[in-house]
């Protein structure tokens, strides 16, 4: 197969069309199910976890998180940061919560942060949202031992930008000790050319300065001690492969710590929505790096 700029629009709408590749279901029943996956794990997770619910680390309407709480804070506790994902365009933080579990049973803070999806919200406001986010958690929480970042399709886009983010420009020095980067998008220029932009109206500058594999930088001192994993599904589509081959790729070449998963047996949904369970491969991955650090 060529490139992508090779492909007739369809096949490259096919390509970028992850409910198509799912072994499992249709397409419509593959995105549905994902949903009241999420939304019941969720609800399932608040109904056992002491949690912070809507707390506002910016002044708009979308710009609130979650926080899912161990219950012994006495001491410093590691913090993972839930980005979701939805094509920068569907879900939220209110079905976002469903991989708490596992982690706060294990005395690590789960915080999951909403941001204004197109129309409303455009790339650059996105990304900006996020990180505004990680500077009022690591304001707000002087114990947070260790930030570990976890993003999901669009989700994990946006946490690869975080680590290219020079926090100098924010007046903080978070310690983010980890990434894992699951079934995401690096450069956004495909995605440009397909119905995914229709809502999202990027053009070519905007793509560019927002695509993950087009800005890493020369691994810091600080990242050099930050673990990351790109993971994508055996069942998501060659594009979506070769997007996270080639951020991996990338990153490995600036010399960041990076390692590369190509989880077996699942698809661009299950792929996330299996971390509400504790013997999961991608939960014990998030463990583990905690563990390391
Ligand atoms: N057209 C996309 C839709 C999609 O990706 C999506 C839709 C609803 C909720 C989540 C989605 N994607 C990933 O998180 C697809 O083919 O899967």
């Amino acid at each position: 197969m060529g490139t992508w700029r090779e492909m007739p629009r369809e096949e490259l709408e096919k390509q970028y069309s992850p409910s198509r590749w799912s072994h499992r279901m249709g397409q419509d029943a593959v995105i549905e199910a994902h949903v009241k996956e999420m939304t019941e794990g969720t609800l399932r997770a608040q109904a056992t976890i002491q949690t912070l619910l809507h707390i506002p680390y910016g002044g708009g309407d979308g710009e609130r998180l979650d926080i899912y709480l161990p219950t012994d804070l006495s001491g410093d506790f590691p913090l993972v940061l839930y980005i979701h994902g939805g094509y920068w365009q569907f879900l939220s933080k209110e079905v976002s919560g469903f991989a708490a579990l596992p982690l706060v049973t294990q005395g690590v803070a789960v915080v999951v942060v909403g941001y204004d999806v197109a129309p409303k919200g455009h790339m650059d406001m996105m990304v900006e949202q996020v990180r505004r986010s990680v500077v009022f958690i690591v304001q707000q929480y002087s114990q947070i031992s260790g930030v570990y970042l976890c993003g999901h399709s669009a989700g994990a886009h946006l946490a690869a930008m975080m680590l290219s983010t020079d926090w100098e420009d924010y007046g903080v020095t978070p310690a983010i000790k980890g990434a894992v980067l699951v079934s995401g998008v690096y450069d956004l220029e495909p995605i440009t050319h397909t119905y995914v932009n229709n809502l999202l109206r990027m053009n070519g500058e905007v793509a560019q300065r927002n695509s993950p594999v087009l800005c890493v930088t020369a691994a810091k001192p600080a990242a050099k001690a930050c673990e990351v994993l790109v993971a994508v599904a055996q069942h998501d589509s060659p594009e979506f492969h070769r997007q996270s081959q080639e951020y991996f790729q990338a990153l490995r070449s600036a010399d960041w710590m990076v390692s590369f998963l190509d989880v077996a047996g699942t698809d661009h949904f299950d792929i996330i929505e299996k971390l509400s369970q504790r013997d999961y491969i991608l939960t014990q991955v998030i463990l583990n790096m905690i563990s390391r650090a």
